[in-house]
Parts: structure tokens; C-alpha cells; sequence
């Protein structure tokens, strides 16, 4: 079993995610974008970062690239796919998931830990949680507000798309408690299928225990 962590030029969660996945037991390495996906791939994290300087908005450059054919590929095959980030904006630019991410409402970088209420937990990425359970995560990002019409938002609530919300460390899902401004307190979408997510928040860095919290632990074994 092969995780593939796909970099692209500007990736820099890359290594962080492979030892955060080493850690959990998981087979993971490195894939540069050109080489294409190893065959014995059985699933893929787009790490954070700052693909191709986030120019133009970020995600968008990187979601052009012949990998994300592959990767669209792999995940209508049922390969579990995560995008952390910087990979979550990749995600949503290349149609891996619906809606876009743009500029904080703040316009700037935000880098704190923020808490976030898990809305399903009959995922592979949530198995290891109770819906509604509170989970503390860092966020650090510039280009975290998540997106879409508000018809297109409702249509995906009710089909049980949100994997996240911002909330209170009670769980209250508040205005004050949505850091970037995302519709609906969005921190996390699914795909089309229950095997593809994204995600703002960084599970990665919440996943070593000499990092303090491990409570990204469960979203990793999504991939197990
Ligand atoms: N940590 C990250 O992946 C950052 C994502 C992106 N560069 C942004 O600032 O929004």
C-alpha cells in the first residue's frame, strides 16, 4: 500500500505529510508532478503550500497540471484522495470537489488553531470520530475562504457534501468562529464520492505527538 504525496514547484507541507502518514504506519513518498502517479498507488494527499506562488489564485496552476488527470482518474476509481490546504484549493480548481477558495475575509495570512465540528462521521476520513465531535486544528493560509452560490451551497448541505465546519470549542457553529469568512463556516467539502476531501485545516501538523495535539490523526487514516 503506497500513498502518493503529490508535489508540485512551491509545495511545502510535502514531507510533513509523509511523516505524519510514516507515523501512522502508512507507506508514504513523495511523487513529483511530472513523474505521474506510481501504478501501485492506493492513495493521494495534495499537501499545502504555495504551489506555482499561489499567482493568479492559488491552486489554480498546479490544478492544471497532466497529474490532476490522473489523479481525477484514480478518485472516480475509488482511490482515496485528501487535499490539505493549498491541496484543497487544488482540489476545488481542478473539479475534484465543487466551490473555490478565496482571500480571507481579513485579506491577510492567517496562521492560529481553530476548531472545527465534524458534520459526518460515516467517512473514511471521520470513521475515527463522533459526528459532532470537536476536533483543534491549525490553519495557516491567505486563500481559505471557501466559496460557492448560495444555491449551489444548499444543494450540496443537503446532500451531506460538508465534512467540516468552524466552530466554538463547544461545537457552536458561530460568525465569530469562522475565520476566513466561508460560506456556511465550510472547512471541509467531499467529492462526489465519499473517498475524495478537502480540507483549510491541517491534519498533518496535528498528527505528531511531539507537535502537542494529535487530533488529525483520524482524517490521515483516511487513507488506510
Ligand atoms: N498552508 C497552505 O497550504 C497555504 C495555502 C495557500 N498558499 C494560501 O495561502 O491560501
Amino acid at each position: 500500500m503506497t500513498v502518493a504525496v503529490v508535489q508540485f514547484g512551491g509545495s511545502n507541507c510535502d514531507r510533513d505529510a509523509v511523516q505524519a502518514l510514516t507515523h501512522l504506519g502508512v507507506d508514504a513518498r513523495r511523487v513529483w508532478h511530472e513523474d505521474g502517479l506510481p501504478e501501485d498507488t492506493t492513495g493521494i494527499v495534495i499537501p499545502g503550500g504555495f504551489s506555482y506562488g499561489d499567482y493568479l489564485r492559488a491552486g489554480a496552476m498546479a490544478a492544471r497540471s497532466p497529474i490532476m488527470n490522473e489523479v481525477r482518474e484514480r478518485a472516480e476509481a475509488g482511490v482515496p484522495v485528501l487535499g490539505i490546504c493549498n491541496g484543497a484549493q487544488i482540489g476545488c480548481e481542478s473539479g475534484l470537489t465543487e466551490g473555490a477558495f478565496t482571500t480571507n475575509r481579513s485579506a491577510r495570512f492567517q496562521c492560529e488553531h481553530v476548531f472545527v465540528r465534524v458534520e459526518r462521521a460515516d467517512t473514511p476520513w471521520t470513521r475515527a470520530y463522533e459526528e459532532g465531535d470537536v476536533v483543534e486544528l491549525p490553519i495557516a493560509h491567505g486563500e481559505g475562504r471557501f466559496e460557492m452560490s448560495e444555491e449551489r451551497y444548499e444543494r450540496v448541505d443537503e446532500e451531506g457534501r460538508v465534512l467540516f465546519r468552524y466552530c466554538d470549542s463547544e461545537g457552536n457553529v458561530t460568525e465569530e468562529a469562522n475565520p476566513n469568512g466561508s460560506v456556511g463556516n465550510v472547512a471541509g467539502v467531499l467529492g462526489a464520492r465519499d473517498t475524495v476531501a478537502v480540507l483549510m485545516p491541517h491534519p498533518e501538523r496535528a498528527t505528531l505527538p511531539d507537535l502537542g495535539r494529535t487530533d488529525g490523526q483520524g482524517i490521515l487514516q483516511g487513507l488506510v
